[in-house]
């Protein structure tokens, strides 16, 4: 389906119709590969306040839901999927629902991202290796699962099956659901006092992280969200005006989420593997069905060592003979239930499991198994990573990539890549220093 775009220098009537308050910026065309980005107009300094929005402007799942309260066709939507859908009356083209700010807004967003779940074939393989490929893949079995169920439940609307389904008329298509993915993931932000939202004006806001960050948004006391400079900071005429997008996020996330990584990056930061019970493990279908928590760790820079954080593993390392057992328990009605219980105090919750094997006489030993399968883990993940090397420069020299994607691909194959030899090296001191405790207390 054609979204229909307008230049940027034609954003400000739209902002001066609905009461957005420009001070000392405007949004602008950068002219290189970042598209707009809000600019100076005049010098400020000091938490001066640069702009602000009406809160009833800001897309956050409340206000959509009040839209949806006079809009009986974006409601019908909402009833027939049974959950929050991110479509709007811009998908009709103004057709059909009620004519909202955003149908207008939409114009001004770039037509085309350079998110991942965009990338060819040839492009996602310059991935394999890295924790983003298997991201990338359960996001788009994610975006087709969402967007069949989408079809299916309002097929049989009318005005659905007229403006959406008719391929012959204009059809909606999967592409279109990425592309409303996209923009939302690329823009939204945790709003203080709101959540997560897309605030008008203030997406056009560029990324830069630490001290080149130069402004803040929040929410003012009559509710409305505002962008302010940070304390300390001056900007003038031409000056580009940046907020973060989240100084935490690692590479992975970056590139998963806004479809570039910062230049300054000189750390992957972080990033998740996941991990299965092995098929011999004679507990692994009980396992499976009762722990919460997410099947994988994740690793991060922590100054000069690489820290790891996840619950999972704990239930790989231990076993029936150690103290953990399972049983079906079943109530009145004939309803059964899994309960999991460590040396017969019942595990309510597998975040914690880890504070009960801690004080065991056999700690020790569970950690040493944990960090053998961790290390195993990030292993695997080197070798597959280093084993593409060969592919990804073939696919490099015959295919014709997007240089920007190209790019992105490879800083995120390397700062990975550094990442892993790290916590693989952190890893083995990690057993020497056990090793090294044991003797002493032998001793
Ligand atoms: C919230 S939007 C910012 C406005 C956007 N530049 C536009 O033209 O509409 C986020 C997108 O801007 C681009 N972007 C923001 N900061 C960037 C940076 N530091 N380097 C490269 N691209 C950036 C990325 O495409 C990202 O997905």
């Amino acid at each position: 389906m054609r979204r229909e775009t307008l230049p940027i220098d034609r954003l400000s009537p739209w902002a001066r119709l609905n009461n957005v308050d420009f001070n000392g910026v405007e949004v602008r065309s950068l002219g290189d590969s970042r598209g707009s980005g809000l600019v100076a107009t005049w010098e400020s300094d000091n938490a001066a306040i640069l702009m602000s929005i009406p809160q009833d402007l800001v897309l956050s799942l409340e206000n959509v839901w009040t839209y949806a309260r006079s809009d009986k066709h974006l409601l019908q939507v909402f009833e027939a999927v049974d959950e929050y859908s991110r479509l709007t009356n811009a998908s009709t083209q103004g057709e059909i629902g009620v004519l909202n700010p955003f149908c207008e807004y939409v114009k001004y967003l770039p037509e085309h991202t350079s998110l991942p779940t965009f990338w060819t074939d040839a492009e996602k393989s310059l991935l394999i290796g890295t924790s983003l490929e298997a991201a990338l893949q359960g996001k788009l079995n994610s975006l087709d699962r969402e967007f069949t169920l989408v079809r299916e439940k309002t097929a049989s609307i009318d005005w659905c099956k007229q403006l959406w389904w008719d391929a012959e008329i204009r059809e909606l298509t999967f592409n279109d659901w990425k592309q409303v993915d996209a923009i939302y993931r690329s823009r939204a932000l945790d709003l203080p006092g709101t959540g997560h939202a897309v605030v008008p004006c203030v997406d056009m806001a560029n990324h830069a992280s630490g001290d080149e960050t130069t402004a803040l948004y929040d929410t003012d006391r009559d509710g409305n969200a505002i962008l302010y400079l940070r304390t300390g900071k001056k900007i003038c005429p031409g000056d580009e005006v940046t907020i973060t997008y989240g100084d935490d996020k690692g590479a992975c996330e970056m590139l998963f989420s806004y479809g570039f990584i910062e230049d300054t990056m000189i750390s992957a930061k972080e990033l998740f593997l996941d991990l299965d019970i092995p098929d011999d493990d004679p507990l692994k279908p009980a396992k499976k069905a009762i722990s919460e928590v997410a099947p994988g760790f994740r690793l991060c820079s922590q100054n000069e060592s690489i820290g790891w954080e996840g619950s999972f593993v704990w239930l790989i390392c231990v076993n029936e003979e150690d103290g953990l057992e399972f049983k079906l328990l079943q109530d009145r009605d004939g309803e059964t239930e899994l309960q999991a219980s460590w040396k017969e105090l019942e595990i309510l919750d597998f975040t914690k499991f880890p504070d009960l094997l801690r004080k065991e006489p056999l700690w020790d030993v569970f950690q040493l198994r944990a960090i053998t399968v961790l290390q195993n883990r990030v292993e695997q993940q080197l070798l597959r990573l280093e084993g593409s090397k060969e592919a990804v420069e073939e696919t490099y020299s015959l295919e014709d990539l997007e240089d920007m994607n190209y790019d992105n691909a490879m800083r995120l194959r390397d700062l990975e890549e550094t990442l892993l030899l790290h916590a693989f090296e952190d890893f083995d001191k990690k057993v020497d220093m056990i090793f090294t405790i044991w003797q002493i207390q032998s001793r």
